[in-house]
C-alpha cells in the first residue's frame, strides 16, 4: 500500500494543482516513481496506491500502472469512496476489502514521497524471520532534524522498547522511515480496533505504532544502509536534488542494477548553444539552453535564454527562461514563465526561491511584478 493522499502544504505553490508525490523529481521522474520503482525492482507486482488530495494528478501520471507492473497490470489506484481518509492508518483501514480480496500474508505499506532505493524483499525476510506482528525499516538521521521523525530506541535484538512521534526533544536520532510490513491478521485487528476509537486520529505514527507498543505488541526495526530522504519541505526536495550533482554524487537515479520506471516522457535532444556553458548539472531531453548553467537539475522541455544564469536550481518540465534572468538557489515550476531581464532568488543557500506551476515572474517595473508566496518560515525575497 503506497500512501500518496496528504496534503503536502509544506511544498507550498509546488502543490498548488498537483499531489506532492506528482512533483517532478531529478529531471525526469516524480517523487512517487521512487517507490513504485521499488516495488518493482523488489518483483513486487501488486500495490494499491492510495490518493486524496489533487489525486488526478497521480491518477494521470500512473494510468494503467503498466510502467511498474507491465504483465499484471497490479498497480491500482485508490481515492476514498466514502467521505475522506482521516489519517494514514484510516487510509489503510478504510481499504481492507481491497486488500482482503489480495489474501496476503503481510503487507508492506509505503510512503509517496520518499526518495532512496530498497530492496523490499530483505525487509520482509528479516520481518519473517524474527516473526514479528510489524517490523519498521528505520536510519538515523541528524539529530537537529529528528524532531520532524518518529523516533525510537530498540533493544539489542532489534526490538523497539521506546517510539514517540515528532518528539519536541528526541531522546535518540534512530527514525522510522514511514516504511512497515504488518502480518496481514495483526493489521487488520490493530486497525479495526483503531477505526473504534473516537480518541484516536488514525494515523500509524501517532496512534497504531504507539497503541501496538503500550499493548506489547512485537515491533521489530529493519537497518536501512544507504542514501534516504523524506522530500516533505522546499529545503529537503532543493537539498535531495543536490545531492543527485557532481562526480561523486550522494545519489543516483536510475542505476543498471535499480532502473527507474516512469511513462514515457519527452525524448527529443536537447539543444546546447556555442554560447553556453555548462556545469555539474543534470540537463533532461528536449531543452534548448542558451545561457549559463552550474549546479542545477533541468527538466525536459526547458529553455533557457541567452546571456542567463541558473545557479543552484531545479529547473521543472516545459520552464521558459527568458533572456538575461538570473536565477539562483530557486525552484521554478513546471511551465513557469520567467520574463528577459527577471532575478530570482537569493545568495544565501539556506532560503530557496519558489515560483509555481505556470506562474509568471516579470521584471520588477512591469506593470504585474510577482511576489514570492511566503513559506513556512523560509524567507523569501521580492523579485528584483
Ligand atoms: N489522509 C491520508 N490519506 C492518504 N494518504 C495520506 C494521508 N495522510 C498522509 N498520507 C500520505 O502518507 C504518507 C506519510 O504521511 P505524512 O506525510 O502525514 O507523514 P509524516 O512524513 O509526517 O510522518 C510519517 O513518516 C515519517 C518518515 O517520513 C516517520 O518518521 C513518521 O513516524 C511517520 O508518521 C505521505 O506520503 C502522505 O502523502
Amino acid at each position: 500500500m503506497l500512501l500518496a493522499g496528504g496534503e503536502g502544504r509544506r511544498l507550498g505553490v509546488l502543490t498548488q494543482t498537483k499531489a506532492k508525490p506528482a512533483v517532478h523529481f531529478g529531471g525526469a521522474y516524480r517523487i512517487i516513481d521512487f517507490g513504485l520503482s521499488n516495488c518493482r525492482n523488489s518483483g513486487i507486482d501488486t500495490v494499491g496506491v492510495v490518493t486524496q488530495y489533487k489525486a488526478s494528478s497521480l491518477h494521470e501520471h500512473i494510468g494503467s500502472g503498466a510502467s511498474w507492473s507491465p504483465e499484471t497490470k497490479g498497480v491500482s489506484v485508490l481515492p476514498p469512496k466514502n467521505g475522506e481518509y482521516v489519517g494514514t492508518a484510516d487510509a489503510v483501514y478504510k481499504n481492507l476489502a481491497y486488500l482482503e480480496e489480495k489474501q496476503p500474508e503481510h503487507v508492506l505499506i509505503l510512503s509517496g514521497d520518499h526518495i532512496y532505493r530498497m530492496d523490499y524483499r530483505h525487509l520482509l525476510e528479516r520481518h519473517v524471520r524474527t516473526g514479528a506482528d510489524a517490523t519498521i525499516a528505520v536510519t538515523p538521521v541528524a539529530w537537529e532534524d529528528a524532531h520532524r521523525f518518529g523516533i525510537m530506541r530498540a533493544d539489542e535484538l532489534g526490538r523497539v522498547v521506546e517510539f514517540a512521534e515528532k518528539p519536541k526533544q528526541p531522546r535518540s536520532n534512530l527514525a522510522s522511515m514511514g516504511i512497515y510490513v504488518f502480518k496481514w491478521s495483526y493489521l487488520k485487528r490493530v486497525l479495526e480496533m483503531d477505526a473504534r476509537d473516537m480518541e484516536s486520529s488514525h494515523d500509524f505514527g501517532k496512534d497504531v505504532i504507539p497503541y501496538m507498543l503500550l499493548n506489547g505488541a512485537h515491533l521489530q526495526t529493519y537497518s536501512h544502509e544507504g542514501y534516504w530522504r523524506d522530500v516533505g519541505t522546499i529545503e529537503s526536495l532543493w537539498e535531495a536534488h543536490m545531492d543527485l550533482l557532481g562526480d561523486q554524487p550522494k545519489f543516483r537515479c536510475g542505476e543498471e542494477a535499480w532502473p527507474m520506471y516512469t511513462p514515457a516522457a519527452r525524448s527529443g535532444q536537447t539543444y546546447v548553444d556555442p554560447a553556453a556553458r555548462l556545469g555539474q548539472s543534470l540537463i533532461a531531453g528536449s531543452c534548448s539552453i542558451y545561457g549559463q548553467v552550474e549546479r542545477s537539475v533541468i527538466s525536459p522541455g526547458v529553455y533557457i535564454g541567452h546571456g542567463s544564469v541558473v545557479r543552484g536550481c531545479i529547473i521543472m518540465p516545459g520552464a521558459h527562461i527568458g533572456r538575461n534572468v538570473y536565477l539562483r538557489n530557486a525552484i521554478i515550476g513546471e511551465g513557469a514563465v520567467i520574463a528577459d531581464g527577471a532575478t530570482v532568488g537569493s545568495l544565501s543557500k539556506s532560503s530557496i526561491a519558489v515560483v509555481g506551476d505556470a506562474e509568471t515572474v516579470m521584471k520588477k517595473n512591469d506593470k504585474k511584478p510577482k511576489v514570492y508566496i511566503p513559506m513556512g518560515q523560509l524567507h523569501l525575497e521580492r523579485v528584483r
